[in-house]
């Protein structure tokens, strides 16, 4: 009986630390979507002369899979003829975006969760209807939910384009191709 007791004992200690891992786990990841990574401009430069330009604007994600995506798009972008500045959200980031063409966002969803630094910077910066916007998050288990967060932060005006990245295999190359599209558009 003392025995059985202490077993149950044990058990229950272990399920207690498996509890307080997971939510730490959790909160960790959580908390990195949240989090201003600071300045991190890159420009990807186009041979035209004049060129038009585009801003994509993305939130880090732990395995690096929502920066992959944020560079193929940046690529296709690049590839139609558009000079693209790429740069993490937060306070670095200038207010006045006017000069872009073309402007992406995108986040990665951590526990049906979208990057409030993300959200933050795209409520604080405003955009015309001239400008055509892309929207994009990356998940493994997205609804449309997390797309329409996002695009929320935009205001009255909608999205031309959201898409959402399941980490699929492909997911870089087409990710390159929405750029190509929206840049010849
Ligand atoms: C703790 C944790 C929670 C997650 N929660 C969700 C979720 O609620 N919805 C979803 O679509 N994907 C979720 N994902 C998957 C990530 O959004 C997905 O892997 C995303 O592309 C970020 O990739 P990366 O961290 O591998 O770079 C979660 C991943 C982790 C590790």
């Amino acid at each position: 009986m003392k025995r059985g007791l202490k077993v149950l004992g044990k058990v229950f200690i272990g399920f207690i630390v498996l509890i307080i891992a997971v939510v730490l786990g959790f909160s960790w990841f959580v908390k990195a979507n949240n989090k201003d990574y600071g300045d991190h401009n890159q420009i990807l430069k186009s041979e035209r002369q004049n060129a038009k330009k585009a801003l994509v604007v993305y939130q880090p994600s732990r395995g690096k899979t929502t920066n992959k995506i944020a560079e193929s798009l940046a690529k296709g972008i690049n590839q139609s003829g558009y000079e693209v500045t790429i740069n993490y959200p937060g306070k670095h980031m200038s207010k006045d975006i006017s000069q872009y063409s073309i402007v992406v966002f995108g986040s990665p969803v951590y526990i049906g969760q979208t990057s409030t630094t993300l959200s933050d910077y795209m409520k604080s910066i405003k955009i015309s209807d001239t400008q055509k916007v892309l929207v994009f998050v990356t998940g493994g288990e997205l609804s449309n939910g997390e797309l329409d967060k996002v695009e929320t932060q935009l205001g009255s005006r909608k999205a031309t384009e959201k898409v959402g990245f399941k980490n699929g295999e492909k997911d870089e190359s087409k990710a390159y191709e929405i750029g190509k599209k929206i840049g010849a558009e």
